[in-house]
């Protein structure tokens, strides 16, 4: 068994779909789904990550798939203590006399019983201090972008289960509104269309890759195509189409809309010496959703401002989270203690 004096501090992000995990010095080295698979009898579990995710949809009765995040926040208490223990002890292997400190990404719209939540499994897991930062002000720092400078930022966090909208400065949020729809649900959107539209029967995982692979905004790309595999819905049996990127451009426009709204409402409650800021550099997309070609395009035209995106938004939260952990009192400066 290995043995340690002191394990190596930690930064988590927990999110809906992917949990991602930095370590000191060596940066991200964990981004597996936040999926375990349990014996629904005795609730043991049998994988965790992306094993786990890669069984969904072919598990047999006796078998079950859980996802212990829900839209952002924890749902299920113990499992994600077995995750995260199980996590933790891939990095930090065998018996450490001093547990580890963890910074973990939250959602902004948090409510202090799921922030609890938070910090007791992380606690719980094998931490002894437990930091939480907002997962957008964690992807601005993970951006290179300063957020304790008194200038306004405005950032869409863009994730599985929930898209913030936000206005940070001086390291707080100022205004902010949060949409209870993000990529998982584009991926229904994707499933519904299937079976209604083309009578196929598709699983999550293949509705996900439709969305990664062929979703788009843009016009150039509409006659882009895919061959889809899943099970006739009238007779059962196996069946193969051709879908076009122009055919399911539809599953995410209403949420398009929608984030655009709720970017109009933020806008409102900002204050204008900020507005002004955000006028002039523009908005930070980040989050995995920001990845769906003509996204950002589509925003950009409707409300007139540059989005600056990063080469892996759905990591700019974690990297940021472990900046905060190498550095804290960058963040922790106008926080109250
Ligand atoms: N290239 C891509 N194109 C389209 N969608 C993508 C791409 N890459 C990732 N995604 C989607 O982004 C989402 C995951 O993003 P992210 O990892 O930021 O979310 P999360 O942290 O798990 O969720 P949340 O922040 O809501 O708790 C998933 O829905 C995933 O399918």
């Amino acid at each position: 068994m290995n043995f340690r004096i002191m394990a190596e501090d930690l930064a988590i992000d927990l999110g809906t779909s992917c949990i991602k995990v930095f370590k000191k010095n060596e940066g991200v080295v964990i981004s597996e789904p936040s999926v375990l698979v349990l014996d629904h009898q005795n609730k043991e579990i049998k994988a965790i990550g992306q094993q786990a995710k890669e069984m969904i949809g072919k598990t047999p009765d006796e078998i079950i798939v859980q996802r212990p995040i829900e839209k952002g926040v924890i749902s299920d208490f113990n499992l994600t203590e077995a995750m995260l223990n199980y996590f933790f002890q891939k990095i930090n292997p065998g018996f450490s006399v001093v547990q580890p400190r963890v910074v973990v990404c939250v959602p902004s719209g948090i409510t202090d019983i799921e922030q609890r939540a938070v910090e007791d499994a992380s606690l719980h897991a094998g931490s002894r201090d437990v930091i939480m930062v907002d997962e957008s002000l964690a992807a601005c720092f993970g951006v290179g972008l300063t957020p304790e400078d008194p200038r306004g930022i405005l950032t869409l966090n863009l994730g599985a289960g929930t898209s913030e909208i936000c206005v940070i400065s001086l390291n707080g949020i100022v205004a902010s509104k949060t949409l209870k729809m993000g990529g998982d649900d584009i991926d229904k959107n994707i499933q519904n269309f299937l079976r209604e539209k083309k009578k196929i029967e598709v699983g999550i995982n293949t509705a996900e890759l439709i969305k990664k692979e062929l979703l788009s905004l843009r016009l150039k790309d509409k006659d882009i195509g895919m061959e889809v595999e899943g099970r006739d819905v009238k007779d059962a049996q196996p069946k193969r189409i051709k879908v076009t990127s122009e055919e399911i451009a539809p599953c995410i426009s209403e949420f398009a809309d929608s984030l655009i709204e709720m970017i109009y409402l933020v806008m409102e409650k900002t204050p204008p010496e900020l507005s002004s800021d955000i006028k002039n550099d523009g908005f930070l997309m980040t989050g995995g959703m920001a990845n769906v070609r003509g996204l950002r395009e589509y925003i950009e035209k409707i409300i007139n401002l540059k989005a600056k995106i990063s080469d892996k938004p759905e990591l700019d939260a974690i990297k940021g989270a472990g900046l905060i952990m190498e550095n804290p009192d960058r963040f922790l400066k106008y926080q109250s203690r």
